[in-house]
């Protein structure tokens, strides 16, 4: 095919043709979603919009029918999109994030509630939680482990004394670079800021291209992207929306450690999520100080052939939880074979408390 006025013309002629038509659906489906609205509330006035099985089913959905040539995230991400748009119409939705802005927690709010969400950045995690449980927004989104450094244990211990639930997950792929102002003299840097996590995890690059450098740890890569603005001799390691947000430059791009670098987070909120037909559960447990306690707690998992995702052990905060054991598998609290397992598990701990079953993660 060559490259001819015509040839152009006929082929931006088909893709005006093929947009009207995307537009015709999309509004098509828009209605539908007002339809939906109604009907939820036509039952119970305090109905919940946001229904996280409902989209994990839509996305896996659509990535199993892509035809082609897109790639099934890609495509994936189009519908997250579209279904932003259309909860929006349903009801504006309110999400509180670790902050402040630019942060890797802002790109997961991003990434699982679309643009069409109202994100708003808080100063710790506690304050998410607070947020949630005090109903000035309708869900958050905090980090809980990391691949290469592990546990987040604030978000861990948050849940020991909330009511919050979680409903829903996502796996973010992690990616740091070096950053400096137009103002750095790029020879002289002298420190490196970021978070504690984000430094740890860029070890061995810092050691091998930055050895004398000083690294200085502060409370988010954001907040490090923000600092070196009004430093010539500092650079700040920190992600993609944090360089965009403060136009700083790459001086070298995907500096971690590990290739595979990735975050999980946690999406909490309020309410009891269905099946989605591929789900995990999220449990607390609080078991006696006494030997083969820990034993005793999984062997039930075990004879039930149910598949533990994460396991962590944080030291006790009240006389009652002498050991806490958090506890991710596989499943959902309404299949009878978790039911059976946790009916086990609360024979055999002081207490059980459920924090959530809800889809496993899609994008
Ligand atoms: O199916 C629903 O319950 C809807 O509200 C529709 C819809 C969608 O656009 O597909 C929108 C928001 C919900 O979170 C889930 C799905």
């Amino acid at each position: 095919m060559t490259d001819s006025p015509t040839n152009l013309d006929s082929l931006r002629q088909r893709i005006d043709e093929l947009d009207n038509e995307i537009l015709r659906l999309i509004s098509a489906r828009a209605d539908c979603a007002k339809q939906v609205a109604e009907v939820k509330t036509k039952h119970d006035p305090s109905a919940v919009f946001y229904r996280p099985e409902r989209e994990a089913q839509v996305l896996r959905r659509i990535m199993e029918l892509n035809p082609g040539p897109l790639n099934s995230e890609e495509m994936a991400r189009l519908f997250r999109e579209i279904m932003s748009a259309c909860l929006a119409l349903e009801q504006p939705t309110k999400v509180a994030y670790l902050g402040p802005e630019g942060t890797f927690t802002q790109q997961a709010a991003l990434k699982h509630f679309g643009e069409s969400a109202v994100s708003m950045p808080m100063a710790a995690i506690d304050e998410v939680f607070r947020e949630v449980e005090a109903g000035a927004v309708n869900y958050g989104v905090v980090p809980v482990e990391n691949s290469t450094e592990g546990v987040v244990s604030h978000t861990l211990d948050s849940f020991m004394d909330s009511s919050i639930r979680i409903c829903g997950e996502v796996v973010l792929r992690i990616h740091h670079h070096l950053l400096v102002a137009d103002t750095t003299l790029r020879d002289k840097v002298s420190r490196v800021y970021s978070h504690p996590q984000s430094l740890a995890q860029c070890r061995k690059w810092l050691d091998a291209h930055y050895p004398r450098a000083e690294r200085v740890p502060v409370s988010s890569n954001a907040e490090a992207a923000r600092m070196i603005k009004s430093e010539w001799h500092s650079a700040a390691i920190a992600g993609d929306m944090a360089a965009k947000l403060y136009g700083l430059e790459k001086v070298a791009e995907k500096i971690e450690d590990r290739p595979d670098n990735s975050t999980r987070f946690l999406i909490i909120g309020s309410q009891h999520v269905p099946m989605s037909g591929e789900d995990k559960t999220s449990i607390v447990v609080a078991m006696r100080n006494q030997p083969g306690a820990l034993h005793d707690l999984l062997e039930p998992f075990h004879r039930h052939s149910i598949d533990l995702t994460r396991l962590e052990t944080r030291p006790s905060r009240t006389g009652v939880w002498n050991y806490v054991f958090f506890i991710d598998f596989k499943g959902h609290v309404d299949e009878p074979r978790v039911a059976a397992v946790l009916e086990e598990v609360r024979l055999r701990a002081s207490e059980v408390k459920v924090l959530g079953s809800y889809p496993v993660g899609v994008l």
